[in-house]
């Protein structure tokens, strides 16, 4: 026999088999729209007029001898001839429409698969037209929840949102792009309020990850106890009672991306040990899971703290500030870029709306004279701070020296005849008490929160309220 003979000959009882098969379901016909059968190799060797019509293919077009995804790219006709098992009841996509469709693998006598055949129902069918409305509602729900996931994940600043033309803001940019090619982990360190997440996220923005998430924890806001499950997840059934939901963690969510770590420094021990062995491994272990999970993730951490006085006291493990600190960029306090703070103060004040009717706001030169001579503990976000409060006591679009001079917090009330009030008293109290604990910590926010006997998240919000 020739090679062709001899492959005519396999081919032909397969094709009677199909033939056979669509004959047999020919008695269904009425309740369905289309069907389509593959090959072996999935590729179509059948495909009724019916099918043809709602797949809008054109009259000289033929399917025939091509690959099923090339037809149908969402077809799962290659599962079914790949498992032997049939998909009896799925909705597929097609462009914009979504069919109802059954999928059947095709057998010979001895049970082997030897295609598969798949039908598309009418999709007028009355008792398929509540799953098809259920089906509609939660693709609709999914695709505003990944809508709202995505603007949440993008990077919001790039390299341009850092205001500044100083010598050293350009050195400190130039070092930005420059760690953003490289992907190994990166510690920014900078006092509060001076730009490090906004660095963090032009650098992610730079990288190769641009594309990837970008996903935010601020270590020192979450309450110790809940910190692991928000690092690594919450595997099915880990608990019970209330919180029972599994659940993904940071680590997971910024696979392919950059995770961004906040206060660092204020990470627990125990914590400490936990990112250290998932960042050498590059695998995680969600809490109450046995299994560990391969991530890719680029790791930015930064820290208000001298990370180096807490690695000498072992609050701080050196092996993993040794992981992080690969790429350690420095951001300078403002009272060490004051060239830049006419051009920073301009820009924010961009951001704050005016008076009705009103075109911007001016900066007078003595405002910026006077904005030069305070030493900003909070830095950029204490700056925005004060202008804010500036242009809520303009009385038009000006602000002077004067005001800013009144917007200051330790000049606010200073020469005033009245003495404040209980609560401006209560407020000045706490703002010590945390000034002082801080000093008394060296700078550790968890010391500082127990020293005063609150959690470390009531302590970080107070701290960010007052500007520390
Ligand atoms: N150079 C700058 N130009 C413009 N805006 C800036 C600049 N630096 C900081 N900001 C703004 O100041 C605010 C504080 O910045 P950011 O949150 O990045 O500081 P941080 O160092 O991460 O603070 P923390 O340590 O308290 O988390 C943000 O609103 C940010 O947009």
């Amino acid at each position: 026999m020739t090679g062709e003979a001899q492959e005519n000959d396999q081919h032909m009882p397969r094709q009677v088999n199909i033939e056979h098969a669509v004959r047999s379901f020919g008695l269904l016909r009425e309740y369905f729209a289309g069907a389509i059968a593959v090959d072996l190799d999935t590729r179509i060797t059948w495909i009724d007029k019916r099918y043809r019509e709602l797949l809008k293919l054109d009259a000289e077009f033929d399917p025939i001898g091509l690959s099923v995804e090339q037809v149908i790219p969402h077809s799962l006709l290659r599962r079914v001839v790949q498992t032997g098992r049939p998909i009896l009841l799925d909705i597929m996509d097609f462009d914009d429409r979504q069919f109802v469709v059954c999928r059947i693998p095709l057998k010979d006598e001895q049970g082997n698969v030897e295609g598969a055949i798949g039908f598309v129902f009418y999709d007028n069918v009355d008792y398929l037209a509540p799953i098809l409305d259920k089906f509609a509602a939660l693709q609709r729900q999914l695709s505003r929840a990944q809508a709202a996931l995505t603007r949440e994940r993008q990077t919001k600043y790039t390299l341009s949102s850092f205001v500044g033309n100083s010598g050293t803001v350009r050195e400190l940019k130039a070092m930005v792009r420059r760690f953003a090619l490289r992907d190994g982990a990166v510690l920014i360190e900078g006092e509060t309020g001076t730009g490090k997440e906004l660095l963090a996220h032009a650098m992610h923005q730079q990288s190769d990850r641009a594309e990837g998430p970008f996903v935010a924890v601020n270590v020192a806001a979450i309450p110790e106890a809940l910190l692991e499950a928000e690092f690594f997840g919450v595997a099915p059934g880990a608990f019970t009672g209330a919180d029972r939901k599994p659940r993904k963690g940071k680590f997971e969510l910024a696979h392919g991306g950059t995770l961004f770590l906040d206060e660092i420094g204020d990470m627990p021990a125990a914590l400490q040990a936990k990112l250290l062995r998932a960042l050498q491994e590059g695998e995680i272990e969600a809490l109450g899971s046995n299994t560990v999970k391969k991530v890719d993730v680029r790791i930015i951490a930064a820290t208000s703290q001298n990370l180096s006085e807490r690695l000498a006291d072992k609050s701080f493990r050196s092996d993993l500030y040794y992981r992080i600190a690969v790429l350690t960029i420095h951001v300078p306090p403002l009272r060490e870029r004051l060239d830049d703070i006419e051009v920073i103060a301009t820009t924010l004040l961009e951001q704050i709306p005016g008076q009705e009717g009103q075109t911007g706001w001016i900066l007078a030169a003595d405002a910026v004279e006077c904005l030069a001579r305070h030493d900003w503990p909070g830095n950029v976000r204490e700056l925005r701070n004060v202008l804010e409060r500036a242009a809520a006591m303009a009385p038009e679009d000006s602000i002077d020296g004067a005001l800013i001079g009144r917007a200051l917090p330790q000049l606010r009330g200073r020469g005033s005849s009245t003495a404040p009030g209980l609560s401006g008293r209560i407020a000045e109290a706490e703002r010590q008490a945390l000034i002082d604990a801080i000093a008394a910590a060296n700078g550790s926010k968890s010391a500082a929160a127990r020293h005063l006997g609150i959690s470390r998240s009531q302590f970080y919000e107070k701290a960010k309220r007052h500007n520390l």
